[in-house]
């Protein structure tokens, strides 16, 4: 039956009479089996090497010895590389097997419609695996396929390539499981392969390695010698490997030697577990080469925080392992940090938070193995090659010592990835301890609108202290709202305004900052009109002081219109304060205004039945009466000013010098009749700004210096 793969499926009737007309087909017996192997999964070992390591005579020692297993071997000739750039005419597919009660091996071929297994896409690959298993458990007396499945790459290929293929994802529910990469390694040819590519390795060009592989291009000299840094196959095959094979050691007659060959490989791969061997006899195949659930274990962590030298090693410049410690234990929160963290370094190769005076690297990780340790819950392993990466559960219930995560690639440098992530993790606590609450938010916007230098919550000392810091209702220890002295603090950078009240009047007098020459002055209305006996001059946010003279002047209309008398300076200030204490969640029966204090002061101005009056109302809802009052950035020195200088017998005409005369003094900009404004509220007149005229008059009244 032909399916259409765009069609929508069939829905399938559940009612038992259509089921008896319709009987279900009978099962597979092919997905029977393979639903079997998924229950106890069959470990695949790659076997790599580079070109006469000894691949192929630790596959027949492996064939011919007696260990009483049944283990499948897929054989890569070197042609399969050569297969990705045209010539598949000599592909060379086998599959041998070793039975428990034969020596002899039994050939069998693996047809991979998509050609070479290292070409394949990876469904492709592992079906034609589980194809075979299923066809070879059918024939198995016990039902089993086989104990172990090994491939053998060509000497050419790159395992970092292949291993995706075949580290099927657990969802899958495949019959095979990644077990491990082992690689081969020739003593007596090991700096040569390092150092010197082959013929065959310059001819073929890299996959996604870059360029530098088969140039060579670069050379360094360390301690007298030439040192290549560019990276060969056999970099590539040592870095992902989870075993060494030091083979052909029967060619390096001086033990020494044979030390130095092994550094080498050491200050490449810090993980791997390294054997010596000749002729690739490996004393015991099991644990050795076999069942060493590299993919799912951290026995290689271990190994690694005694041997690495957790950094760039003078041995092989071009790649190395890098071991960082992962300190304390991490919350589910500092997890999703790191993951987005590796994120960034194995898919975009990008160091977060990198600090500016380092320079952009080019590095690559092959590599990657860790442990986490965790607040709650089991621990976390985490297991990565290339770009490929999962953190799963640690089901080994082992100890809890510190976490860590190891590295093994190119151009890695310690320093510069503990410098990336130490600053990632922090920063994603202090913002989570910010976005505590709404008002975390706010602090950030009016820190970063204004400047004001808050101390920041990651200086603080307790948590407690740090909530007590951003919340709008909580006290701290000591008896204060911080939210509230912050808003304070933000007047402090608002523009100075001064309020004198006289016998004749109350003046107010404001600095304009005029901060562009193309500003229209007028625009900047710092002093204005809340009834026609009543004014203000405000510092601060301009825009919170809208909402309070919106519902100062509303106050005094609804009091003209219900009682036919005009609104006291003290009651028009008073509903100007009940709304200030309107901020964060709100009283009963009360809306709330603003989520955080209201960040502008204003100085009321007005005559009423008491004569002429000034209120200063603060933004924590508190106001006072005063005979004179600065405000702003320049209110300390103002207010020294207006304490030396005010007297109760003062005119209005003797305030206007006065207030100008204080401004001067504390405003950065030469006062000038367009960058300050006055205004004043007397008996007869009400309220009245004064016009560019007047001010003109009054500023040239003002002394020269
Ligand atoms: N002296 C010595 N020779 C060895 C040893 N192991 C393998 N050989 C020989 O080295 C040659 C290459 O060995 P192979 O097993 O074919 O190597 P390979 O890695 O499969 O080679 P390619 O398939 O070309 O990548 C053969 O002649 C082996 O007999 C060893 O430990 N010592």
């Amino acid at each position: 039956m032909d399916i259409d793969q765009d069609e929508p499926p069939d829905l399938v009737d559940t009612d038992e009479t259509v089921l008896q007309s319709n009987p279900p087909p009978a099962p597979d017996p092919t997905s029977t089996q393979l639903q079997d192997l998924s229950i106890s999964k069959v470990p695949l070992t790659i076997i790599t090497g580079y070109l006469g390591s000894g691949k192929t005579t630790l596959v027949n020692y492996i064939l011919r010895a007696q260990h009483g297993k049944k283990i499948a071997v897929i054989l890569n000739g070197w042609i399969l590389i050569k297969t990705k750039f045209g010539n598949t005419a000599d592909i060379e597919q086998s599959l041998s097997i070793s039975n428990s009660d034969s020596t002899t091996s039994t050939p069998d071929f693996l047809s991979l419609a998509n050609g070479c297994i290292c070409c394949s896409v990876k469904d492709a690959g592992v079906a034609a695996i589980e194809e075979l298993m299923a066809r070879h458990a059918s024939s198995s007396s016990d039902g089993k396929p086989f104990d172990y499945i090994i491939l053998e790459t060509s000497g050419l290929a790159d395992p970092g390539n292949l291993v995706p293929l075949f580290w099927v994802d657990e969802g899958l529910g495949s019959g095979l499981y990644l077990d491990g990469v082992v690689t081969l390694v020739d003593a007596g040819n090991l700096f040569r392969s390092l150092e010197e590519p082959s013929d065959d390795e310059k001819a073929t060009p890299t996959t996604n390695m870059g360029s530098q592989s088969a140039k060579g291009e670069e050379a360094n000299t360390a301690g007298g010698q030439t040192k290549h840094t560019h990276e060969t196959v056999s970099h590539r095959q040592l870095a992902t490997a989870d075993v060494i094979v030091l083979n052909k050691c029967d060619t390096v007659p001086l033990d020494e030697d044979l030390t130095r060959i092994e550094k080498r490989v050491r200050s490449i791969n810090g993980l791997a577990k390294i054997h010596r061997t000749a002729f690739s006899q490996i004393p015991q195949l099991e644990t050795f080469l076999l069942d060493l659930h590299a993919y799912d274990g951290f026995d290689a962590v271990d190994i690694a925080a005694r041997n690495t030298e957790s950094g760039h090693s003078h041995l092989d410049p071009t790649i190395g392992t890098v071991t960082i410690y992962l300190p304390g234990q991490f919350s589910n929160d500092d997890l999703e940090t790191l993951e987005n963290w590796l994120r960034a370094l194995l898919w975009e190769v990008v160091l977060l938070n990198q600090r500016k005076d380092s320079e952009t690297k080019d590095f690559e990780v092959h590599r990657t193995k860790g442990r986490i340790i965790m607040q709650e819950g089991k621990n976390k392993i985490v297991q990565g090659v290339r770009e490929v990466f999962e953190i799963i559960d640690d089901d080994s219930g082992k100890g809890n010592e510190e976490g860590r995560l190891v590295f093994i690639g190119r151009g890695l440098n310690r320093e510069e990835m503990e410098g990336s992530l130490s600053p990632t993790l922090h920063g994603a606590r202090s913002k989570r301890k910010l976005s505590e609450t709404e008002m975390g938010r706010e602090v950030v916007e009016l820190r970063s609108r204004h400047q004001v230098r808050y101390p920041s919550p990651s200086q603080t000392v307790s948590s407690i202290h740090t909530h007590t810091l951003l919340s709008n209702s909580t006290f701290s220890p000591e008896g204060r709202l911080f939210q509230v002295e912050y808003s304070l603090e933000a007047i402090k950078l608002g523009s100075t305004a001064i309020g004198i009240a006289t016998s004749e009047g109350v003046l107010l007098g404001v600095e304009k900052r005029v901060t562009s020459t193309l500003l229209e002055t007028s625009s900047v209305e710092k002093i204005v009109e809340i009834d026609s006996h009543i004014g203000c001059a405000m510092s601060g946010l301009q825009a919170d002081a809208r909402s309070m003279i919106e519902h100062a002047r509303v106050e005094a209309q609804s009091h003209t219109f219900n009682y036919n008398e005009r609104l006291g300076v003290e009651s028009c200030t008073q509903a100007i304060c009940d709304l200030a204490l309107r901020f964060g969640e709100g009283a009963e029966g009360e809306e709330s205004v603003m989520s955080r204090p209201f960040g502008v002061a204003l100085l009321v101005a007005g005559w009423d039945e008491g004569g002429a009056q000034l209120y200063h109302a603060e933004p924590s809802g508190t106001f006072y009466r005063y005979d004179a009052k600065a405000i702003g950035s320049g209110s300390e020195g103002a207010q020294a000013e207006l304490q030396n200088e005010f007297h109760k017998s003062l005119t209005l005409e003797e305030a206007e010098l006065l207030v100008l005369k204080t401004l001067k003094q504390v405003m950065e900009e030469k006062l000038d009749s367009k960058n300050v404004q006055l205004a004043s509220v007397t008996k007869d007149k009400g309220f009245q700004i004064y016009a560019d005229e007047e001010m003109k008059k009054v500023v040239d009244k003002l002394p020269a210096n």
